[in-house]
């Protein structure tokens, strides 16, 4: 009798049940080094002004402006330099009237000093100064708290940390964050068949390349990838290597043995384990399971390469993400044309592989639907969407683009 298959549930849905797989992420104190790509858990006050004193912007001369009044190249003002303030000097040394003090940019503009001339507009006397041009009051200080004033709020709980932000931070003298910490992801990768790159192949075998890609799809998310040595079609082989890492992650992701056929390994060990399998109506990436293993969250996700991407893409990404406590999991969505007719199954959304140049109205699809197409994958930035009740898409026909990269 054949299988009475149950109706696969739909992507929206099984993103949700994925979603709510993965829990949110403790919330830990990082140095700001390691919190590139991570969330902000708290307001950050800034516990000192930017800049924290008034300060040079120019190598030059520190001075009263109504001392250099009238200055030019004919008639320069001479004004004995009475001290030499490099960046870094911490003691205060007024300036008194008709003196300069020499200065280096970033350097403590000395009380009594309203201005400074760039060394350019002077004679770069040591002892004495000519300066040759008159120079508006203010000109080239940085003042204090003109960034930031101390006390203020100056990030949200919930900003993403990138280059700019990790900066910002260290420049208050923030050494660490608190901030939801990386998820760490145990990935495996099943299949008799599987021949670590490197090695020689035999006729029957493939390279295994499934957790390549998901751990650098991990990797670019900002978690941590653990990849094990991948285990043959064998129940025991699989809890053995599982065994030792089953405590000290977040998520273990599978890759293969989850189908129709007599050596699925991955659904051999985990049925009645905790985890339950079932199909999605998506195209590729069908068979799918997730669960709880061990006290362990589980998404095993099918072992054909583009399967196993896609289907990460789709669910355990955003599913990371929002566990990171990510504001937006989504990825761009741009509406495009598709250069070429498409077929798709009715009753799944199909993913196809597509390249988009950003401005353009176009969508190129690359190679086609089948789910071993890995070097049309490699050579695409975006994935075409076509809907559950679209199962053909004219020439030129209006299509939804997810956009991988940009
Ligand atoms: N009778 C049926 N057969 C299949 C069905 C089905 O519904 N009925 N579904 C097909 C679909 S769709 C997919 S997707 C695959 C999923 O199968 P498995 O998860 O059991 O994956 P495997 O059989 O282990 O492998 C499939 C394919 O991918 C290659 N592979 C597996 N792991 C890796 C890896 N780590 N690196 C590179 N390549 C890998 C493997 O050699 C196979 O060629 O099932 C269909 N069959
Ligand atoms: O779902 Mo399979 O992933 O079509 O190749």
């Amino acid at each position: 009798m054949p299988n009475t298959a149950t109706r696969p549930r739909s992507v929206d849905s099984y993103r949700a049940t994925i979603a709510a797989l993965v829990t949110d992420l403790p919330i830990e104190r990082l140095p700001v080094a390691d919190c590139l790509g991570l969330v902000l858990a708290e307001d950050v006050t800034a516990p000192i002004a930017l800049p924290p004193f008034d300060n040079s912007a120019m190598d030059g001369y520190a001075v009263r402006s109504v001392d250099v009044v009238g200055a030019s190249e004919d008639n320069p003002v001479e004004l004995p330099v009475s001290e030499d303030i490099p960046a870094g000097r911490t003691d205060v040394v007024p300036l008194l009237p008709g003196t300069a003090h020499r200065i280096m940019t970033g350097a403590p503009v000395p009380p009594g000093a309203d201005t400074v001339v760039q060394v350019e507009l002077t004679d770069s006397g040591v002892e004495h100064v000519r300066i040759f041009a008159a120079v508006a009051l203010g000109t080239h200080l940085r003042r204090t708290g003109e960034d930031v004033r101390e006390g203020s709020t100056v990030m949200h709980s919930g900003t993403v940390l990138g280059p700019a932000q990790l900066g910002f931070l260290a420049a208050l003298g923030l050494s660490h964050l608190p901030v939801r910490r990386r998820p760490r992801v145990l990935i495996l990768s099943t299949g008799t068949e599987l021949v670590e790159p490197g090695k020689p192949l035999t006729h029957g075998q493939i390279y295994e390349s499934n957790s390549v890609h998901i751990a650098a799809a991990v990797e670019e998310i900002g978690g941590v990838a653990t990849v094990l040595r991948s285990v043959p079609d064998d129940v025991e082989a699989l809890y053995k290597t599982l065994e030792p890492h089953l405590h000290d992650h977040d998520l273990l992701v599978t890759t293969g043995g989850v189908s129709a056929g007599a050596y699925e390994v991955v659904k051999d060990a985990l049925a009645g384990e905790g985890v339950e399998f079932l199909k999605v109506a998506v195209q590729p990436g069908g068979p799918q399971g997730f669960g709880t293993y061990m006290g362990l969250p589980v998404v095993t996700l099918p072992g054909n390469p583009v399967s196993a991407a896609l289907s990460f893409e789709l669910f355990v990404r955003p599913a990371l993400l929002r566990a990171m406590g990510r504001p937006n999991v989504d990825r761009k969505r741009v509406t495009a044309k598709s250069t070429a007719a498409m077929k798709s199954p009715a009753g799944k959304k199909q993913y196809r592989r597509g390249f988009h140049e950003a401005g353009s109205v176009q969508a190129v699809p690359v190679g086609g639907p089948g789910s071993h197409l890995l070097m049309a994958f490699a050579q695409s930035n975006c994935l075409i969407e076509i809907p559950e009740d679209v199962t053909e898409v004219a020439e030129g026909g209006e299509v939804q683009l997810l956009m991988l990269a940009p």
